[in-house]
């Protein structure tokens, strides 16, 4: 059976966002009455309880995170970032884009949470495990290396492979990018890198503003390394399923990674405040398999999830559930209490269709 790893601690609930700085933050001069962040603790906090409730937890290894150093993160930030981090730890602050809030010991919470996707790294590269999920917090995938942003303190799998590649032997990464938005901090850090494939799927035109487009491809060595495909808001399983198919299999076939990171975010989830997809546990379990079983056939099973966004509280932790059921090798599925998998227009659409085409279209640069 697998060996999956399992990295979460209780300290990423106590990342405090707070009702100040969210999408809407409250200011009674405004009439914004006070609503908690988003990105609050429940949605991810419900995954590990859920875990531990149904007993799966006992089936995973756990992983104990460790706080990344100033050194590992300056492999991606600019001393300026982790400066203007560091200044705000005591008071509390903000990750440099106003939407990016912290509490106090803020940063000491966001280096353990990509010190979590650094040890879930090398528990993989090592063998100690076959795949593994960092239940992380606070999310990563949009911070860039000057900057906080969209949630994201610190580029957490971006200093996780950075990292892991100063000391483990991993010629080339394929980051899979299945959150609602843009992983926009990815695609720039390994801009010009060729041994970094960033790909993305995520909603045409949600966040961040102007990114993710299919003409971004990455640029000098690493033009072609770089794949977007923005989906049309209202896309569901079919379309999902159709872009794995057809844009994320034939991508890794040609890439050959040594390592497949999944930016595991769950946004696209059909009950999500944010994200406008149609996606259910199914979804995310059928996908999950696909990218698995690609990787048994290219990298020896070597898939990392890192946790992103997903804040249907109600919901996430099925959808997050399914994905580690099939990193496990679960055989009898968890049933959770509601399904939209009927919903309509759950089937592959003719403009989602021509979406993927137009992705399709670039993989021969790979
Ligand atoms: C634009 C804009 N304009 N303004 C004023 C604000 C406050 C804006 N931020 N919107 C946002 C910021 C972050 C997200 C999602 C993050 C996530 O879940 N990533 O995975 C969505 C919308
Ligand atoms: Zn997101």
């Amino acid at each position: 059976p697998m060996t999956t790893g399992y990295v979460y601690h209780e300290l990423y609930g106590w990342h405090d966002t707070g009702t100040h700085a969210s999408l809407a933050p409250a200011d009674p001069r405004r009439g914004i009455q006070p609503f908690h962040h988003l990105e609050n603790p429940e949605a991810k906090r419900r995954v590990h309880e859920l875990l531990v409730v149904t007993g799966l937890i006992d089936r995973l290894t756990r992983l104990t995170p460790r706080p990344a150093t100033d050194e590992e993160i300056l492999l991606v930030h600019t001393p300026g970032h982790l400066a203007r981090l560091t200044k705000a730890n005591d008071t509390g602050g903000d990750g440099g884009d106003g939407s990016t809030p912290f509490g106090r010991g803020g940063l000491d919470i966001a280096r353990l949470a990509a010190g979590g996707a650094i040890r879930a790294a090398e528990a993989v590269l090592e063998g100690k495990v076959d795949n593994a999920y960092a239940l992380v917090r606070p999310p990563g995938h949009h911070a860039v290396p000057d900057s906080g942003m969209g949630f994201c303190m610190l580029a957490n799998i971006a200093i996780a492979l950075r990292a892991v590649r100063r000391t483990h032997n991993v010629a080339r990464v394929a980051v899979v990018d299945i959150d609602v938005h843009h992983g926009n901090g990815t695609q720039t850090v390994f801009w010009e890198d060729p041994n970094v494939l960033a790909l993305s799927l995520h909603q045409d035109r949600f966040f961040p503003p102007n990114s993710g487009f299919v003409t971004e491809r990455g640029a000098g060595a690493g033009f072609g390394y770089t794949l977007n495909l923005p989906l049309p808001p209202g896309t569901g399983t079919g379309g999902y399923l159709e872009a794995t198919r057809r844009v994320v299999l034939p991508a890794l076939r040609r890439f050959k990674p040594d390592l497949i990171v999944v930016a595991a975010g769950f946004d696209a989830n059909a009950l999500d405040p944010l994200g406008r997809m149609m996606l259910t546990p199914r979804a995310y379990r059928e996908m999950a398999r696909m990218v698995l079983d690609a990787a048994a056939d290219l990298c020896d099973g070597r898939v990392l999830c890192v946790h992103e966004g997903g804040y249907a509280a109600a919901y996430v932790p099925f959808c997050a559930n399914a994905v580690i059921e099939v990193l496990a090798g679960v055989t009898e599925p968890f049933r959770e209490p509601f399904s939209f998998d009927n919903m309509g227009q759950q089937e592959l659409q003719p403009h989602q269709d021509a979406a993927i085409k137009a992705t399709e279209a670039l993989l021969g640069d790979i």
